[in-house]
Order: C-alpha cells, then structure tokens, then sequence
C-alpha cells in the first residue's frame, strides 16, 4: 500500500513521520504527472507546491482552518489529499473535477477561483467575519509572485495591515507568472541573498537604524536615497513590513522540514504574517522544469518523456492568425503597439515582442492597468492594441468605459479566448463580452464569423480613430486561406451569407459556420432558412435585419448568454422600429456554463449545428400544428 493510498483525508497526514511525507510528495508528482498526461492541465504550478501543500495541511486542520488558493490552478495535490483522488481522473472533463477550488465540490475548497489576485482580500475577509464571530480558525492565503504584480493584491496587503487580523499569507515565489515574472517588484524579490547570515545582518541593520532614537526614521530615508551604495540593506521583506506583516524567509519550498518547522511557528502567531517560499515551477518533472511556460498549462503528454500530443497540423489557431497578422500590420504602421497582462504566450503576442521588443509591453496580470496604459498610449498618438481574454477584460471594465471608451480614445481591444473555452470552465468562459461591452458608447464592437474576417476586422480597427473591440474564440480557426494584406470592412456592414424564405438565421462569429450548416441540413427537409452574418454587436446592420425579418421567422445565434447579448439587441431594434416578427434567440443560459470540451457544450446547450437545426424544427412543427388545428 501507498502512502497516498492511506490518506483519505488530511487529518491521515499527521499519523505519517517525516520520511513519509517525503515518499507521499513523490506519489503526489507521479499521481499529477500520470492523470495530467491524459487529461491536460496546469501542470508546472501543481508539481511546485507539493512539499508546501503537504505542510499546510499537516499543519493546520482543514475545512475548520482555511488554505485559500491563488487562482487555483496549483491546487491538484491539495485535491489529492482532500478525499478527490477517486474523481481525480476526470479532472476538467464535463462533469468531472474542476481544475480549481469549488466550494460546491468539497469542503476542503473555500474559495471559488480562476482569476489571479484574490486570495489575500477573500482571506481577509474571512479572517473579518471569524473575529466578528469569536471564532480561531486558521486561515492561509496562498499566492504565486505572478499574482503579486495585481493591484487587487495589494489593496489587500494594505488592509491587512491596518486590521492586524490573524492571518498568513504565503507567497509562493517561482520567479515565475505563465511566462517569466515581470515588473519591479518581481526583481526585488529575486534577489538573491548569499547566506542566512548575510540576510540576518541586513535585517538587524535595519532595525538598528531605524530604531535610533530621533534620527533613526531620517538614516532609513537617506539609506533608501544613497541606492548604489547601501542597496544591501534591502530585504524582500522590508516592503511587507512596511504593510505591518511579519516577514519570513526566503525558505526553500521543497525542503519539508524547513516547510514545517515554518509553518507550525507562524500559524500561532499574532497579527499578519507573511512567508516568503521559494520554489521551483514544474519541480520534480523535467521536461516541465526545464520549460515551466510550456507546461502550465499542458494538453495530453507522453509522461516518460513530456511530448505533446495531438495539437499539431490542422488549421492554425486564432490566436495564432492574430499574433502574425498583428507583426505584419505593425511592419507597416508604427502606430501599433501591443500590450499585454502577462498573457504573452495564449494571446498570440510572443513573436511580436521578438520583431517589436521597444513596441511591446507585458505589465503582468494587471488588466486594469493595461488598458488605462493603453489610454495614455493613445493619448500621444498609438494605437494600442490590447490583447487580452474575454474573461479577463472583465476586471478592466471601468478602465474600458471611463479610460477608454468616454475620451473616444483609439484603443483596440483584441479579445481572445470569447465564447466557451472548454477545460477551464465557468471561470474562464468568455461568454459575457457581447452583453457588458454592447452598451458602452462610442465603441465599435465586431465578431468575427472565421480568420479571414478576424483579419478584416483587424484592419478596419486599425484605420479605426476611437474604441474598437473584437472578439474571437479559443482553438483551431477554420483554415481558410489568409494571404496578403486583409481588406477593411465599412462598419456596420454585415451581410447575408445564403437565402432562404422559412426563416432567417442571424447567427454571429463562430455560431455562423453552425448556422449554415444547419441550414443545409433543414434544406433536405424542405424548410428554406436564410443565414446572416450582421458582423457587428455595434452599430448594427439595421438594413440587413430588416430585410431578415420579412422571411416571417427570425432566429439568432450566439456563443454568449442570451441577458444582454446580440439576440437582445436585434428585439430591442425590432421593437424600436415596430417590427413585427417572432424571434427565437439561441445562446447560453442565464446560469454559470460548466467545463467541458468546447464541442460538448455547444451540443448541450444547442447551438451547434444539429441544436439549431433542431430547434427550427420543432418551431415549424408546432407552427404546423398550430395551422391544422386552427
Ligand atoms: C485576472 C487574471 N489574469 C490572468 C490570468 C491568467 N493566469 C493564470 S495563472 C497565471 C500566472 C500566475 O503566476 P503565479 O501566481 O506566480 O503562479 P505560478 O503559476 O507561478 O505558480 C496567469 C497570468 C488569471 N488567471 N487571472
Ligand atoms: C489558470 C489560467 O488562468 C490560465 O492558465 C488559463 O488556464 C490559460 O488558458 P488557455 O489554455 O486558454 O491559454
Ligand atoms: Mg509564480
């Protein structure tokens, strides 16, 4: 029997000595390692909180004292010993086990994640409502030093050392985001101390200065100015103390002894506290330690030797028409630049920032920054084009309107990853952007049905002077050919793709390819339906749905919910200009869609080819039904 096998919850853990730990952090590995080889997932930063995830919860005494993850995508050995390893198998399957905390899956997961930043303002605010109630529990925030470049992070810090709450926050430092950390406070971080000693001398140093009576606050001023030569006497966590935490560390994250004897301290202790853990992304899994970005996040894999599988031939990704369309444009516009938030890998961006390394910015997951940056940008004449997920733009929705959008500034915003993006479920669904984008003015809003209009829609915003947003979706694009400079389209321009006199299916970006076929599929049945691509959420093609309207029967299709989104603003155009015609909306229900490959879930909800087909069908049925007994 394993040691892993012996663990059913965490309390199994304290029954262990240390040598047993250290053979239950191998099986962990081996356990990740083998059902991430079939399933896919975040790989590198699971296997680099092993040891830290073990001594967490042989410290402390979950559910009653809390772990909350950081964006969660490094909790699979936390799912391991938390009573899921039975599940673990369908990790990010439908209906299987989620890639990140749930609290609706167990009660080990107190906190709902998938977005970076959280841990520390949930953590506290838990810790809030525990003294409200008189309560002990212990509650950890962990967070990766990717996730420390988010203000949302530091809004927490700051209020935590003002309520001095019980609470510790772990940082988790890889040197790491997706990519390589960026920004300032990353290199502070990095620094490297060359010994115990030599980190303990500078502390006291400080100490000893600052705490000279009268002049002691003044010598710490002047030390900071005079940079070069006392730079020494800075430690990480002199910039956490002065947030009122207790620092501790660096400490080795692999080292269970040190982990422990660490963790055991500093759970009793008073006041916020924070541990400064050093690890390594993809410990323990070579091909993952050697290439920590290619293993994030990982499709199926060979576990003996790391190769991917599948993903290669085929048509080429949007992502990856974008990020080559965007260095040939910018070969010819020097208006263009390219920002951003520590998203360079899956938006396409890294071949732009080798051809344009001046014209290129990651600012770390900092979206709200972006785009306000972006804004300054345009002020001085860019274009910025801002390449983000749907999802993630949702943190920069005020950035959007008041920053961008309010002042017309020329921003453009190129949104990866909208509609349903598969394993990564609700979390990262980009299924909300046509509802939340719609209503702010000033904006140009275009989808694009396939690559050669994501090309064209790249272009038009290109000449674009004020917002333009477009959105297109994770996976392969239909491989069409993409040669040559892409043509502009006149905006607000959309435009019929087949004729039909039954009904009129306005079907918009990547539901287009759907409708037609669904059209040809109602064909041999002999229901004529007409396709219509209006191109835009805004401003419409009010012509073109007019005329969609006299076959009598509109339908729309949309991978976006059905609250707010495109078919809303076709009734809200009809009702406006007393048309008078019924309309069957398709899109994505008003609930949070589960994970799943992206195929499945448009087949569950309907808007896939045989949904669509389908739910005409039933619509002329019933018509028929309606007329033989009238
Ligand atoms: C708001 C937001 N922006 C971007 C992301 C995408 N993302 C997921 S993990 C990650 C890097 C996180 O780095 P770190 O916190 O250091 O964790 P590590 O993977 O290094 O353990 C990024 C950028 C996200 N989840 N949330
Ligand atoms: C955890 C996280 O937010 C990212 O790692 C995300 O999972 C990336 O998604 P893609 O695989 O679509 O790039
Ligand atoms: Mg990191």
């Amino acid at each position: 029997m394993s040691v892993l096998d012996r663990i059913g919850s965490p309390a199994d853990l304290k029954e262990l000595d240390r040598s047993e730990l250290k053979q239950l952090a191998e099986e962990l590995r081996r356990e990740i390692v083998q059902t991430v080889s079939r399933t896919g997932g975040h790989l590198a930063s699971s296997l680099g909180v092993v040891e830290l995830t073990i001594a967490l919860h042989r410290v402390l005494d979950s559910p009653r004292d809390k772990i909350v993850w950081d964006v969660g995508h490094q909790a699979y050995a936390h799912k391991l010993l938390t009573g899921r390893r039975d599940r673990f198998p369908t990790l990010r399957q439908l209906d299987g086990l989620s890639g990140f905390p749930k609290r609706s899956e167990s009660p080990h997961d107190c906190f709902d994640v998938g977005h970076s930043s959280t841990s520390i303002s949930a953590a506290l605010g838990m810790a809030a409502a525990r003294d409200r109630r008189g309560g002990d529990e212990k509650i950890v925030a962990v967070i990766g030093d990717g996730s420390m470049t988010a203000g949302l992070a530091y809004e927490g810090l700051n209020q935590a050392g003002h309520l001095k709450k019980n609470l510790v926050v772990v940082l988790n430092d890889n040197e790491m985001s997706i990519s390589p950390n960026v920004g300032a406070l990353s290199s502070f971080l990095s620094r490297k101390m060359t010994s115990d000693f030599f980190i303990r001398m500078k502390k006291e140093a400080k100490h000893l200065i600052g705490a000279m009576p009268g002049i002691g606050k003044e010598l710490l001023q002047l030390t900071s100015r005079a940079e070069h030569s006392l730079k020494g006497f800075f430690t990480p966590g002199m910039l956490f103390e002065a947030f009122g935490f207790d620092y501790f560390g660096p400490i080795n994250g692999h080292n269970l002894d040190e982990l422990l004897e660490t963790m055991q301290n500093v759970v009793r202790l008073d006041g916020p506290v924070l541990v400064h853990v050093v690890t390594r992304k993809g410990q323990g899994f070579r091909p993952a330690e050697d290439e920590p970005s290619r293993y994030h996040g990982v499709g199926p894999f060979d576990p003996e030797t790391g190769e991917v599988v599948g993903g290669k031939g085929g048509a080429e990704t949007y992502t990856g028409v974008f990020g080559r369309t965007l260095v040939q444009m910018a070969e010819k516009d020097e208006r263009l630049v390219a920002i951003t938030a520590a998203m360079s890998e899956g938006t396409g961006l890294k071949s732009f920032a080798q051809r344009f390394p001046d014209r290129f910015y990651d600012v770390g997951i900092a979206e709200q920054h972006a785009v306000t940056f972006a804004a300054g940008l345009a002020c001085f004449g860019l274009k910025p084009v801002v390449a983000i997920y749907s999802t993630f733009l949702q943190r920069a929705y005020d950035q959007v309107l008041h920053d961008v959008c309010l002042q017309n500034l020329p921003v453009i915003f190129a949104m990866d990853r909208g509609g349903l993006v598969g394993a990564d479920g609700p979390t990262h669904h980009g299924t909300f952007d046509l509802s939340f984008l719609r209503c702010i003015p000033n904006l140009i809003f275009m989808v694009p049905r396939d690559e050669v209009e994501l090309r064209r829609a790249m272009e038009t915003a290109r000449r674009h002077e004020g917002p333009f947003a477009f959105r297109y979706p994770r996976g392969k694009a239909r491989g069409l050919a993409v040669d040559g400079d892409p043509e502009p389209v006149e905006i607000g321009r959309g435009e019929v793709l087949r004729r039909g006199d039954d009904v009129s299916i306005v079907a918009i970006g990547s539901t287009v390819a759907d409708a037609l076929l669904a059209a040809e599929m109602l064909e041999k049945e002999g229901i004529s339906a007409g396709v219509v691509d209006p191109r835009f959420i805004k401003p419409l093609d009010e012509k073109l749905l007019l005329a969609a309207a006299e076959s009598g029967l509109v339908v729309t299709v949309e991978e976006n919910v059905l609250q707010g989104g495109f078919g809303s603003a076709l009734c809200e155009f009809y009702a406006d200009a007393a048309v008078s015609v019924p309309v069957i909306r398709l899109g994505l229900p008003d609930r949070f869609v589960e994970q799943g490959e992206q195929a499945e879930l448009r087949a569950r909800y309907g808007i896939d080819a045989a949904g669509i087909a389908e739910r005409i069908r039933r619509a002329f049925a019933a018509g028929r039904a309606r007329s033989a007994g009238s």
